[in-house]
């Protein structure tokens, strides 16, 4: 993930990396997301840590915290700093006009949902493929749950209207998260009311977060063929 790629939208992804990570003011704490473009961030944050910026970090996944360590950049945790000043974070959908969110493919939706949470400030950077005009028009709303009970958990959000898929991995394991829970896939198809769905799906028993973000997008710094484009929610 580190390094020059020849693929045009990774090299946009980078830039839009580039430009959040250009956002970091010394002194600052910043939550680290994950996936591909968070990764893409978190080079250029090493970056500048190696020129001489200094700021502290709270990564969204063992990934990212592995990623941060090797390249220096401190990491600290909730005890020492409840609140940053600023998360920058990958998405898997954006919705247009209101800048909410589907987040979890790479299953970190609970620290990144948490981290988010605690921020200031929460920027996203995606690629324009992400950009959509109804959440779920192209991704599952992925649901971190408890292992115990899973399959009565998975029922009542079959009763909220979507087909359920447990995650597995590619070797068939199931796929277990960084807090030991297990993911369901929800496909829901286009979602009218976003911010309804993730408070009727937060209230089932057995559900610890769903990857629905909504109000929470600061800005989201898009990457496409044409240049970088900065949208704030309406
Ligand atoms: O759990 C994973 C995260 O929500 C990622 O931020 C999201 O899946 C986007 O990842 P990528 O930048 O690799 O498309």
């Amino acid at each position: 993930m580190s390094g020059q790629n020849s693929d045009p939208m990774v090299e946009l992804k980078r830039r839009a990396a580039e430009e959040a990570a250009a956002m970091v003011q010394d002194g600052m704490a910043v939550g680290l997301g994950t996936g591909s473009t968070a990764a893409l961030m978190i080079d250029a944050l090493g970056r500048r840590r190696a020129e001489g910026l200094r700021f502290v970090g709270i990564p969204t996944s063992e990934r990212s915290a592995e990623q941060a360590r090797a390249l220096g950049i401190t990491l600290v945790d909730f005890g020492s700093h409840p609140q940053l000043d600023l998360a920058i974070d990958g998405a898997d959908e954006v919705e247009r006009g209101s800048l909410d969110l589907i987040k979890g493919l790479g299953g970190a939706l609970l620290r990144e949902k948490i981290v988010a949470a605690a921020a200031r400030r929460f920027v996203v950077i995606v690629d324009e493929g992400k950009l959509v005009d109804h959440l779920g028009s192209r991704s599952p709303v992925p649901v971190e749950v408890t292992p115990f009970g899973w399959e009565s958990t998975a029922r009542q959000l079959g009763e909220l209207g979507a087909r359920v898929a447990l995650r597995t991995k590619r070797d068939g394991e199931l796929f277990v998260t960084d807090g030991g829970n297990l993911i369901l896939d929800c496909t829901f198809g286009p979602i009218a009311h976003p911010k309804a769905l993730e408070a009727s799906i937060g209230q089932i028993v057995g559900v610890i977060e769903s990857g629905l973000f909504t109000s929470r997008t600061s800005e989201v710094i898009v990457a496409g063929r044409d240049g970088l484009t900065r949208l704030v929610a309406a």
